[in-house]
């Protein structure tokens, strides 16, 4: 979890930030919004460590980074998409990508191909030089670099600022899949476990059929809605699983296709969203929680369903 208290920040003499406070839970999505100029980049660029704040703590999963330089905390967890997105134009989105992991002394393999499965057009454009790219590649391009770095939360600062809606639509789905762990495949993974259970049915007269059948009309639902919809059927789902896969003698036919397609299901690290957004309906969609900030301090927080239209037209309608 990531904790800010009482953080206070001065620029020039004027009080920018006026006790800010507030958390952000384990595998959340957590939007920081408010009107122009109220200071929300300042509050993200104080937990990344760019500015310094006179007062206040800031805390990640209990530890103090209040007092780290940016690359420690980068180190410890911190992964940050700045507005702007702060793409190196002459360098090619490959070493773009790698360059934040490096900087950190991280070898940046293990998570390449979470950031492809997420946006494959990076893939396609390796050799490009990132100035070449749109607003909305770069954008996905600064995300891929941020991943790379192993975060446990990941700061957006604006994702969706100047990009077109079908890039709006995929960072969407990025942020769905990256708090719960998802994985870019599910649909095709759910489809292999369910043809599998399929076979298992008809060919293997061991297994409890009872558990069978729940199995494969949950992997039905899930299929046809998406887990997005019914995270705790595809909890369900998995023990049912889990279960019929002990109850089997090994070498049958749920034991390697289904283990395989259900290690990746589950495979992905869940990180925490800090997203700082503008735009409404996108808050809406992906936030679980969400704190408003006016004039320095966070005015309005809660759970995402008392964003109220009366909340928005007191401290977001301009
Ligand atoms: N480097 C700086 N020097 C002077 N004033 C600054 C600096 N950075 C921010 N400010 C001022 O601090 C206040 C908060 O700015 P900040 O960028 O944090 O707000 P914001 O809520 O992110 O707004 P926006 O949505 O427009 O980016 C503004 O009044 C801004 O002019």
């Amino acid at each position: 979890m990531l904790t800010v208290q009482s953080l206070e920040l001065s620029i020039g003499g004027s009080r920018i930030l006026r006790g800010v406070e507030f958390e952000v839970p384990d595998h959340q999505c957590f939007c920081l919004m408010g009107r122009n100029g109220v200071g929300k980049t300042s509050t993200l660029r104080s937990i990344t460590g760019v500015m310094k704040p006179s007062a206040g703590k800031i805390t990640l999963d209990g530890k103090d980074i209040t007092k780290l330089s940016s690359e420690a905390r980068a180190a410890a967890g911190i992964g940050y998409v700045p507005q702007g997105r702060d793409i190196f134009p002459q360098l090619t989105v490959e070493e773009n990508l790698h360059i934040g992991a490096i900087a950190l002394g991280k070898k940046p393999n293990g998570s390449l191909d979470r950031v492809f499965s997420l946006f494959p057009i990076l893939k396609e454009f390796l050799p490009r030089k990132g100035g070449m790219l749109s607003g909305g590649q770069q954008q996905q391009l600064a995300i891929g670099r941020a991943l790379l770095t192993e975060p446990k939360i990941l700061i957006l600062d604006e994702p969706t600022e100047g990009i077109q809606p079908n890039i709006i639509d995929q960072i969407g789905e990025a942020i769905k899949l990256l708090r719960r762990g998802g994985h870019h495949n599910e649909a095709a993974l759910l489809a292999t476990v369910s043809q599998a259970l399929k076979r298992a049915k008809e060919n293997e007269s061991v297994l409890p059929s009872a558990m069978l059948d729940e199995a494969t009309e949950t992997a039905t639902v899930l299929l046809k809605e998406g887990i997005e919809k019914h995270p705790a059927l595809f909890n369900r789902f998995a023990d049912c699983i889990e279960a019929l896969r002990k109850s089997q003698s090994t070498g049958t036919i749920l034991s390697d296709e289904i283990g395989s397609a259900l290690q990746q299901l589950h495979g992905e690290e869940k990180i925490s969203i800090l997203l700082v957004e503008q735009y409404l309906d996108f808050c809406k969609e992906l936030a679980d929680s969400f704190a408003i900030m006016d004039r320095g301090a966070v005015v309005c927080a809660g759970t995402v369903d008392a964003l109220t239209d009366d909340v928005v037209k007191k401290y977001l309608t301009v």
